[in-house]
């Protein structure tokens, strides 16, 4: 054949079958999927535990991507298409930008590296060290809480540190769960691979990972920046009340018209439960059960 779109299948991390959209050219197949609508396109690459971005394609001889060491390869291209499907379909949001761009990720970042980032361009996944992690690219709400990261700096642009900051890190979790709904868990697929159980984090029980749950217990530390992994624990208590109040499909819609439409960069929690209310008026009516039970969900955790 010449060259062009195809579709592959290989294994991932867990060695799950999955297919994949691929393609072709001069003998060898590449991660680059050229089928999603206005031509955005998603590629996957490898940093060959190197530290160099964005590294080399992906690439395979037969289109089987079947070899152990390509699972963090397979995993992050399909999830990454995952991701892309759900906030076109959900939000009609053309990739993080709205604007069709490239989703890149690069696998097999750095040596042992537990670590996942969104460096401003691209996603960029660590193999883990086999015992805090397992390679990152392999769990959905993870790819999903970096992806969106890149749509917090299109949107809110929410800077990375203090309250500001541990939002910007809540709405990349709460997305995570947007995306795969299946537990109120993040990371749990990747996170101590021989422990299982666990998460790098809860949505329903933030305390059960050191995390405050209340404002009361909001921690100011300078580590972190500010503590944005910490405090993040209030806001997902917060989603986690009002998804459970009024369901995910009305929660996902006041979540991105927040974070859209009224959340800036200096937005503190009181900004967002004002935000995520006036979603709620705008897309549900003012002093509806919807607006009620924000109102609820964020008295619960002491923030007005
Ligand atoms: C594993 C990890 C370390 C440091 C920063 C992040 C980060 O992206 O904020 C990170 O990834 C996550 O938190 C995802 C949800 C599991
Ligand atoms: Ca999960
Ligand atoms: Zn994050």
């Amino acid at each position: 054949v010449a060259e062009g779109a195809t579709t592959g299948y290989g294994y991932g991390i867990l060695g799950d079958y999955k297919t994949l959209n691929t393609y072709y050219s001069n003998g060898t197949y590449y991660l680059y999927d050229v089928t999603k609508p206005m031509n955005g396109v998603i590629e996957t690459r490898t940093a060959q535990n190197g530290s160099s971005l964005p590294g080399s394609y992906s690439v395979d001889s037969n289109n089987a991507w079947t070899a152990y060491s390509q699972g963090a390869d397979v995993d992050a291209h399909y999830y990454a298409g995952v991701v892309y499907d759900y906030y076109k379909n959900t939000h009609n949001r053309n990739s993080f930008d709205n604007n069709g761009s490239t989703i890149r990720s690069t696998v097999h970042y750095g040596y042992q590296y537990n670590n996942a980032f969104w460096n401003g361009v691209q996603m960029v996944y660590g193999d883990g060290d086999g015992s805090v992690f397992a390679p990152l690219s392999g769990a959905l709400d993870v790819v999903a809480h970096e992806i969106t990261h890149a749509v917090t700096d299109y949107t809110a642009g929410l800077e990375y540190r203090n309250q500001p900051g541990a939002l910007n890190e809540s709405m990349s979790d709460v997305f995570g769960y947007f995306v795969e709904p299946n537990d109120y868990l993040l990371g749990e697929d990747v996170y101590t691979p021989g422990v299982s159980g666990d998460a790098l984090r809860s949505l329903s029980n933030p305390e059960a990972y050191g995390q405050p749950a209340h404002m009361n217990n909001y921690v100011y530390t300078s580590e972190d920046n500010g503590g944005v992994h910490i405090n993040s624990g209030i806001p997902n208590k917060a989603a986690y009340l009002t998804i459970t109040s009024i369901g995910k499909a009305k929660a996902e819609k006041i979540y991105y018209r927040a974070l859209t439409v009224y959340l800036t960069s200096t937005s503190d929690f009181s900004d967002a439960r004002a935000s995520l209310l006036q979603s709620a008026a705008d897309l549900y009516g003012y002093g509806s059960s919807t607006y009620n039970a924000v109102v609820n969900a964020w008295n619960q955790v002491g923030v007005y």
